[in-house]
């Protein structure tokens, strides 16, 4: 079966193709090989065996075809700090409890009923950035983290019913931060498992500092709750609360249930009537995608395009290549909300897999919905409600537009903008 493997660079002995791919953007290093090799091809960084998927065709195959056989994950190493892998959903394998709790996100947190609920908490979140942002005409506003920000509030006012105070959401930005810094390390733990419990580079015990605190914080809320008068919310914490020691299609809801929804979020707001305003959104979506390396791995064997996928190999989505292949789009690289307008280009992504800012198939991304309308609401109210200029600086030098890659992607220099008014 040698033959049938996808093409790839030739592997060095031990560390495989790692050289190939080190450098400070990732998915544009696969691109460019892929430009060599092909839209699927194979790599070893280290022992493991990566196959990355370059096209919309190939992606189709992977996420569509053939993903009843490709929805696992080879969780990074990281993930296992504080016991984090066993509730994260990012980095379940596809079954029993994997599928509960996306259940649980569906309907509790994420259906539209309870987005519609949400409303007020979204107001409110929006309301506490627009406050926070207004306090600071002196200084530049590092927008990235007002938006973090705005994002955790309201997580945690759908899951808790209550808001976060300006030290703890600090303290949550400074976790991310952290976390970012620990995921952007390249481990050597992931490229030899073998090697793994050892933990050479100290990035599990890292990992496990940051998410401890963040499940410390988690608890402070369960405790409260519990030991407070009712509070009458239907939030998450009620649902996990009434459902204690029940459970949910065979998952127990405790607190290992709250910490499996960690991440951001937020508002249902006007957006289908601003047809620019999503056109923006998907622009920013396809050039700077948020996970730009969508990770799979293969449960069965499978053939595609006339190569054998092995199993137990990671099968990379790589979607910073396919939204900005010259093949499927013109003038690629360059930002023309413009070709989203009058097209039907859903955030669920094409028919033909040329744009999934969310990724697609059965691990598709769980947050779309609350993404969604959380980042139309937060642009909305940062343009709306300021008007905004660049510090001197980047005014002169033009502004850094360059990306890096962590726990997602995010700018290599965090964009720092000046309140003119409101
Ligand atoms: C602009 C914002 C976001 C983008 C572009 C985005 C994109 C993605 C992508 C591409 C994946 C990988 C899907 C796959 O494996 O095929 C993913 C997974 C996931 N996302 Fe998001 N995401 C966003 C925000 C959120 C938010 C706010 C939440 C939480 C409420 C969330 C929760 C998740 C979860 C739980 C998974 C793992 C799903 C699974 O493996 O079953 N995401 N996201």
């Amino acid at each position: 079966t040698r033959r049938r493997l996808p093409p790839g660079p030739v592997p060095l002995p031990v560390i495989g193709n790692l050289l190939d791919v080190a450098s400070r953007l990732p998915p544009r290093s696969l691109a460019r090989l892929a430009e060599r090799y092909g839209p699927l091809m194979m790599l070893r960084l280290g022992s493991a065996v990566v196959i990355v998927a370059s096209s919309p065709a190939a992606a189709r195959e992977v996420l569509r075809t053939h993903n009843g056989s490709i929805t696992g994950r080879n969780a990074p190493d990281a993930w296992n700090g504080a016991g984090h892998a066993a509730n994260s959903v990012f980095v379940l394998p596809p079954r029993r409890r994997w599928r509960a709790l996306r259940q649980v996100g569906t309907e509790h947190l994420l259906s539209p009923r309870r987005l519609d609920a949400l409303r007020p908490a979204v107001r409110a979140a929006v309301l506490e950035m627009r406050r926070r942002v207004s306090e600071s005409t002196a200084a530049p506003v590092e927008v990235g983290r007002v938006a973090f920000e705005a994002m955790a509030d309201l997580m945690w006012r759908a899951m808790f019913s209550s808001g976060l105070d300006v030290a703890t959401l600090g303290e949550l930005h400074g976790v991310a931060r952290e976390a970012v810094l620990l995921a952007l390390t390249p481990n050597v733990s992931d490229f030899f498992p073998t090697l793994a419990a050892l933990d050479l580079q100290g990035v599990r015990r890292g990992m496990a500092t940051q998410m401890g605190r963040v499940y410390e914080l988690i608890d402070q809320e369960i405790d409260k709750r519990r030991r407070g008068p009712e509070t009458g919310s239907r939030d998450l914490l009620e649902v996990m609360l009434e459902t204690d020691q029940g459970n949910i299609d065979g998952v127990v809801m405790n607190r290992d249930t709250m910490r499996a929804f960690l991440t951001t979020c937020v508002e249902c707001s006007d957006i289908d009537n601003l047809p620019y305003h999503q056109a923006v959104v998907k622009e920013t979506l396809r050039l700077h995608a948020v996970v730009p390396l969508v990770p799979n791995k293969v449960e069965n064997p499978v053939e595609i395009h006339g190569h054998t996928i092995p199993k137990g190999s990671t099968v990379i989505v790589n979607l910073w290549a396919i939204h900005r292949s010259a093949e499927v789009r013109t003038d690629p690289s360059k930002f023309i909300p413009e070709r989203f307008l009058g097209k039907e280009f859903h955030f669920q992504g094409t028919e033909d897999f040329e744009f999934m800012p969310f990724s697609a198939g059965r691990r598709i991304c769980l947050g779309l919905p609350l993404a969604t309308r959380m980042l139309h609401v937060l642009l909305g109210s940062l343009l709306k409600d300021f008007e905004w200029t660049l510090p001197e600086k980047a005014m002169e030098n033009g502004l850094d537009m360059s990306e890096k890659l962590g726990l997602t992607m995010s700018m290599a220099t965090p964009l720092d903008a000046i309140v003119k008014g409101m």
